[in-house]
Parts: C-alpha cells; structure tokens; sequence
C-alpha cells in the first residue's frame, strides 16, 4: 500500500479553477519534490493533502485511508498524530518558547518528550536557544523550529511548504538531511513544495504542477 495517495483531485476557488484531476502517490521512504510557478496551486495542493482544505473532487488516501471522507474531529486527530507540516508562514506561536513550541505536537499527544525537543533542536542548529522566545530569533531560525516541530513526533507523512526558503545554503543543507534522514530511517514520506534546484536535487523524483 502506497502511504499517500491522491486521484483526481480537482480545486476551484469560485470561478477560478486552482487544478484539475491530479493524481500522485507518495511511497514509505520516499522524497519527493513539488515544483511549479508562484500561483500554480502547490499550497493548495498541499491542504488538500493534509486535510485542511477540501478539494471539490477526488480522494486523498493516507495509509488506505480517505480523508475527504472524515469529520473535523478525525482529520484533527490524524493530523496531529500522523502528519508534520511546515507552513510557509511558519505559525510558531509567540507565546511559547522555543523549546515549547518545538514540543507542542508530543504535548497535544500527552507524550512530552524534552530529550527528543533537545535532539531535534540540536538536529537544526538551534540547541542553546530553546528557552528565547520567537521574537528573539531571526526568520531563518524561525524557519528551523517550524521543521523541528513537524519532524518531532516522527510523523508518517511530512508536508513541507518551501522549508528553505529563508535559509542560507549551509542551513538549508541541514534542513534537507534531516527531512531525507527522517524519511529515510522513519520510513515516513515527505513532500517538499521548492523553488530551489538545489534543493530539488535531493529528491527521489519530482512532480510539476502546470
Ligand atoms: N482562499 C482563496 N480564495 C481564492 N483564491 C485563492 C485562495 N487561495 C489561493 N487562491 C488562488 O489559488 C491559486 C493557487 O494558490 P497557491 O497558494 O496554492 O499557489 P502556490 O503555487 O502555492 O503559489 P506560491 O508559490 O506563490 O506560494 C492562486 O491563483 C491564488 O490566488
């Protein structure tokens, strides 16, 4: 059984259609990179996978099972156990120190696990800031909690809008072997929105969204 898979998904914005009929499969251990123009739909795309968004037609499959048939209570529970997602926007939360905000997915699970905060703030570079707040860290830094947030609970499936963005070359290497690590050891998939080919080359295989 494939770990993600989407037929025929189709999303309009009233008379606007985003896409039509799009189809992917995300095996276990696998990479992949979602590439296309500013505009094009990969965020789109990407709430639709993770159940934020409803596309109008089609199914979304994770681990066999369809969440475009699920309630609001459901999708919530799968996404807090099975899906990491680094936003665009980041949505760390200001109120929460680093280490919390980090922490926050083993916590809504009842499961705090401080040893694995610490790895995973080591793992992206930020192991002595833990304790600052986000409005002390810079935007790349901010970035590098986001992706340490949506790797902490070992999810099956990571979606990651644009992760590198904001990353100078160095971080952003970092960042790309911790998601190739994480899917790679975990047998998780990842699928990563990129406008860099650097970070595209890291990927087993790459979709385009026309
Ligand atoms: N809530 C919304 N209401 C109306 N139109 C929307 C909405 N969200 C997105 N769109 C439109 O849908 C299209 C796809 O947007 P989307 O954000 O998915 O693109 P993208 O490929 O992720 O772009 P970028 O690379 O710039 O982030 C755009 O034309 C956008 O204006």
């Amino acid at each position: 059984m494939a770990l993600l898979e989407a037929e025929g998904l189709a999303k309009s914005y009233g008379e606007t259609r985003v896409f039509a009929d799009i189809s992917l499969t995300l095996q276990a251990g696998e990479l992949v990179a979602l590439l296309g123009e500013s505009g094009s739909g990969k965020s789109t795309l990407l709430n639709c996978l993770a159940g934020l968004d409803k596309p109008d037609a089609g199914r979304v499959l994770l681990q066999g099972q369809d969440l475009t048939l699920m309630g609001e209570a459901e999708l919530a529970l799968l996404r807090r156990e099975r899906l990491g997602f680094v936003f665009q926007a980041f949505h760390v939360l200001p109120h929460l120190s680093v280490a919390d905000n980090v922490g926050l997915p083993l916590l809504l699970q009842r499961r705090p696990d401080a040893a694995r905060v610490q790895q995973m703030l080591d793992a992206v570079g930020l192991g002595d800031l833990g304790a600052r707040m986000p409005r002390q860290l810079s935007g790349g830094q901010l970035q590098r909690v986001a992706i340490a947030r949506a790797l902490v609970h070992r999810p099956a499936l990571v979606l990651a809008d644009e992760p590198t963005g904001n990353l100078d070359p160095r971080h952003a290497e970092q960042v790309l072997q911790l998601l190739l690590a994480q899917v790679r050891e975990q047998g998780s998939a990842c699928l990563l929105v990129t406008h860099s080919e650097r970070a595209a080359a890291h990927a087993d295989r790459c979709i385009q969204l026309a």
